[in-house]
C-alpha cells in the first residue's frame, strides 16, 4: 500500500501547552483510530492532520504536497473532515447540507445520484426533505457524514478525518454507520482516521491504533492482543479480555489503576 500522508516532526504550541513533536505515515485505505483520555490532544492531532491548523514546526504532506500549500479546492479533493458536533447556521434542507460537500465541484448529471447514495450510506435517506435544524443530534451527525461522502465520492486514495463519528448514535445505527463508512472508504481506497472513545469499537473496526496522551503520540500499534497493555496504561485502567478466541480482542474496563 502506498503512503498518502506523511507528518515529520510536527509540533504546535497551544498557549501554555503544545502538541508533538510527532511523525507518522498513513497508507492508502488504512483504518486508523485515535484513542486517548479527555484533553489529551486527539482533536488537535486530527486538526493538524486535516490541515485545519498549521504546525509551528515540522511538515505535513498529503499525496506528496505540503498540506498548507494546497488551495481550499485542492484540499477538498483529497481529504474530508467530520468535526465534533458540526452545526450549520441556518435551517437549510438536508439535501442542501449534503450538497455543500460538493460546493467546489461543477454540478453535473451525476450530482443528484451521488447525494442520494451518500445519504443512503450514512443512513439518512429518509431525511432528505427535512430541514437540518429540526433534526435530532444523531440525525444531524448522519447528515454531516453524508456530506463527507458526497465530497469524496469521485476521488481515490484520499483521507477521511472524523471526530467521534458514533457519539449520539444508538447501537444499531453505530453498526450501520461504521459499515457504511468502511464500505465507502474501501471502494475508493480512502484512509479513515477516527477519534473514538469506545475501545472495543476501535479494536473491532480499525487496523491501527494511535495512542495520544498529554499532548504527545505515545503509541502507534497494529490492532491485536498486544495493544491491550498499552491501552491500559493510556487510560490508567485494567482491561479484562472477555473473548480470547476472537481475532481481535474484546475488552471490559474493570478498574482504575491507582498510581499514587
Ligand atoms: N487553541 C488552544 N489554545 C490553548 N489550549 C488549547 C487550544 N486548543 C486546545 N487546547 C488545549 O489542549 C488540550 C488538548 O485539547 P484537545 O481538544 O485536542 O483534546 P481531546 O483529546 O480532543 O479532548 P476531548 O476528548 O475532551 O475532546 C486541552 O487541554 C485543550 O484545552
Amino acid at each position: 500500500m502506498r503512503i498518502i500522508f506523511e507528518a515529520r516532526s510536527a509540533l504546535i504550541k497551544l498557549g501554555e501547552k503544545s502538541f508533538g513533536p510527532f511523525s507518522l505515515q498513513i497508507k492508502e485505505g488504512e483504518r486508523i483510530a485515535i484513542l486517548g483520555p479527555s484533553g489529551a490532544g486527539k482533536s488537535t492531532l486530527l486538526k493538524l492532520l486535516s490541515g485545519e491548523i498549521k504546525p509551528h514546526l515540522g511538515s505535513l504532506r498529503l499525496k506528496g504536497i505540503n498540506l498548507h500549500r494546497l488551495t481550499a479546492f485542492g484540499l477538498s479533493r483529497v481529504r474530508a473532515v467530520l468535526p465534533q458536533g458540526s452545526e450549520v447556521a441556518f435551517g437549510l434542507p438536508v439535501e442542501v447540507v449534503i450538497r455543500m460537500g460538493r460546493i467546489a465541484l461543477p454540478e453535473n448529471a451525476k450530482t443528484q445520484e451521488v447525494i442520494i447514495e451518500a445519504a443512503r450510506l450514512a443512513c439518512c435517506g429518509g431525511l432528505l426533505k427535512r430541514n437540518f435544524d429540526t433534526l435530532s443530534g444523531g440525525e444531524k451527525a448522519r447528515v454531516q457524514l453524508a456530506r463527507v461522502f458526497a465530497q469524496l465520492s469521485d476521488e481515490k486514495n484520499g483521507c477521511i478525518f472524523v471526530d467521534e463519528p458514533l457519539a449520539s448514535l444508538d447501537p444499531g445505527l453505530q453498526i450501520d454507520i461504521m459499515a457504511g463508512m468502511q464500505q465507502f472508504a474501501k471502494e475508493r481506497g480512502h484512509a479513515i482516521v477516527a477519534i473514538l472513545h469506545d475501545i472495543n469499537q476501535a479494536l473491532q473496526h480499525f487496523d491501527r491504533l494511535i495512542l495520544v496522551k498529554e499532548g504527545s503520540v505515545v503509541g502507534d500499534y497494529p490492532t491485536g492482543y498486544d495493544v491491550v497493555p498499552p491501552i491500559e496504561k493510556l487510560y490508567d485502567i485494567k482491561l479484562d479480555v472477555v473473548d480470547i478466541c476472537s481475532v481481535t480482542p474484546l475488552v471490559f474496563p474493570k478498574a482504575k489503576i491507582f498510581t499514587g
